[in-house]
């Protein structure tokens, strides 16, 4: 991408077309290209920036593979089942969702329902349109005073509960990551999944579909429920077993099922279908006009805003920055990263530990970008690809330990960071500070003080502290025309080890580091780029 290129980015699914205005508005380029085939999407894929998605996108490996300019995905909705999120992260691509733009919506959805099954309107209407006026054959019952059985307490539940609560129904709620003082905040009773099976007259489902979820109203889970319960599932497919739902409503232990998700979509066929009591829609939770606006708005929004600024809100596989905390944050992570990738270019050996000590200031910080941005410094030596958001990734393959430490106390600088490489030659560490808060500068370097700002080409030599070597090595600079920007020197003691850190204007070959080294009491020589 040059500099002057706006970002791109395609909208592949159908989606209000606020996101389109919103992209534009932002300085994006945006083209709208939905009900593409794979084939289609992976040819063209290669030339974005952007990608944003609702649930017809199928983001694979090889959509991801295709996408050599490719930095974010924006699901606008809540589930991202339909991306390939552990590979994106090893792409380095951040994957954005809008986690509460439809909640409402698809929590309505899930009443509305309850009342279907309740009242049979859907085959009510059907019948009364055939002109058979059936008034005998449609029994209903109501909520009211009977007890909803909810299974996933979080955004969306927690909405059913409370239209529920104000149904005059009694909801009990499965959760376990629901805390008994939330359910008390929610007003619903916190119980277990058999207990819930047994008690509900109702049961809504609202959780991912993860490895825990899956076939959570198995054939053995079914058969614990209450006999007449009615289900609902306005949250994935794969949470019930279909074939066993459908046995239990043939039989009549189940008494109504309403499904707006399938195991396998889109369902174009089921064993479900024309079975008694069973409703269902084509995953139509999320598609109301008001909550269409709201996750095109917010994907919008948030994918601009990376795009265009580097402001990150609700990643999935990366550390969110607020509007509140990213200005404090932008130059800790600059400093973290500069840390990061001197220790990086300084350590050609294994390193099995890696430790981020903040001091003072910046344990106040979250530390979760501050890390990623030391990873991602410290690996760019090793990955040319490396980012923010695969660093973490990418340092756990490597069987990098990585380490985190507070301490509140200050020794000489109101803030600090420390980063430490354990090899297996012993564990060295270099340390870095803010000027004015904003401005990164190094303290400290593998045990030497040592001020300097690490920028552009640099150049780093070890030596023995004796008259004379400044001369030479500005010498030696100056006959290959080797402009010095700034000059920081370092020593143990007097007459001991120095470090000389150097900016310089242009790239230090290799044959003026070779005759560096040969200078004498010159240790090391080696260039650095920042
Ligand atoms: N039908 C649609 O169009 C539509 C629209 C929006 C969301 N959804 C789906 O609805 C579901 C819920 O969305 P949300 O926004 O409420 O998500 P959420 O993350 O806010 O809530 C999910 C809840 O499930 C709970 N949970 C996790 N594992 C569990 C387990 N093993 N047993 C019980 N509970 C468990 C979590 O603790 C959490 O409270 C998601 O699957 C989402 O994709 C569907
Ligand atoms: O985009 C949709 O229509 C479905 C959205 C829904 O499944 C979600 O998880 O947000």
């Amino acid at each position: 991408m040059t500099e002057t290129r706006k970002p791109r980015v395609l909208i592949s699914d159908k989606m209000d077309p606020n996101a389109a205005r919103i992209f534009a508005e932002m300085g994006c380029d945006v083209d709208v290209i939905t009900g593409e085939t794979p084939e289609q999407l992976i040819a063209r894929i290669g030339d974005y920036d952007g990608l944003a998605i609702r649930s017809s996108t199928r983001v694979t490996k090889e959509v991801l593979d295709a996408a050599t300019n490719l930095k974010v995905i924006g699901r606008a909705g809540i589930g991202v089942d339909n991306v390939d999120i552990p590979y994106a992260s090893a792409k380095g691509v951040v994957v954005m969702n809008t986690p509460f733009g439809n909640s409402i919506t698809t929590a309505e959805h899930a009443i509305a329902m309850m009342f279907a099954l309740a009242r049979q309107i859907p085959e009510a209407n059907e019948q009364t349109q055939k002109g058979l006026w059936p008034k005998n054959g449609f029994m209903g019952v109501e909520v009211t005073g009977k007890t909803l059985g909810l299974i996933g307490a979080g955004n969306i539940g927690s909405i059913v509960a409370s239209r529920a609560l104000g149904l005059r129904m009694k909801v009990v709620a499965y959760d376990p990551f629901l805390t008994p003082e939330r359910a008390v905040e929610m007003g619903v009773e916190k119980a277990d999944l058999d207990t819930l099976l047994a008690k509900a007259d109702f049961i809504t489902l609202h959780t991912p579909l993860t490895a825990e979820t899956k076939n959570i109203l198995s054939r053995e889970n079914l058969a614990k429920t209450k006999k007449g319960v009615r289900i609902v599932n306005c949250a994935r497919g794969g949470l019930i077993d279909e074939a066993a739902l459908k046995d239990a409503l043939d039989s009549g232990h189940v008494a109504g099922a309403a499904l707006d998700v399938f195991q396998t979509e889109p369902a174009k066929e089921s064993p479900l279908f024309g079975t008694k009591n069973f409703i269902c829609t084509p995953h139509l939770g999320a598609s109301t006009t008001e909550a269409q606006v709201n996750v095109a708005l917010q994907v919008a929004e948030q994918l601009g805003e990376y795009l265009t600024t580097g402001g990150v809100t609700n990643a999935l596989n990366v550390p969110s920055l607020s509007a509140e905390e990213a200005p404090k944050l932008r130059p800790y992570m600059a400093l973290a990263e500069k840390l990061g990738s001197l220790v990086g270019q300084l350590t050609p050996s294994a390193v099995a530990r890696i430790s981020i000590h903040t001091e003072g200031a910046a344990t106040e910080l979250n530390a979760k970008p501050i890390v990623a941005a030391v990873l991602c410094g410290f690996l760019r030596v090793q990955s040319a690809t490396v980012n923010m958001v695969n660093a973490p990734f990418l340092a756990k393959e490597r069987g990098l330990e990585v380490r985190e430490v507070k301490t509140e106390k200050t020794g000489d600088y109101h803030t600090l960071i420390r980063v430490s490489v354990k090899t297996e030659a012993g564990e060295r560490s270099v340390a870095g500070t803010l000027f004015s808060n904003a401005e990164p500068r190094l303290v400290e370097l593998f045990g030497i003080k040592v001020e300097a700002e690490l920028t552009g080409d640099m150049m780093y030599i070890v030596n023995e502290d004796a008259p004379g070597f400044i001369g030479r090595i500005g010498t030696l600079l100056g006959e290959n025309s080797i402009n010095i920007g700034t000059f920081n020197l370092g020593r143990r003691e007097a007459g001991g080890e120095a470090v000389l850190l150097l900016s310089v204007d242009s790239p230090v070959a290799g044959e003026v580091l070779e005759a560096a080294g040969k200078l004498p009491g010159v240790k090391r020589a080696k260039a650095l780029a920042f």
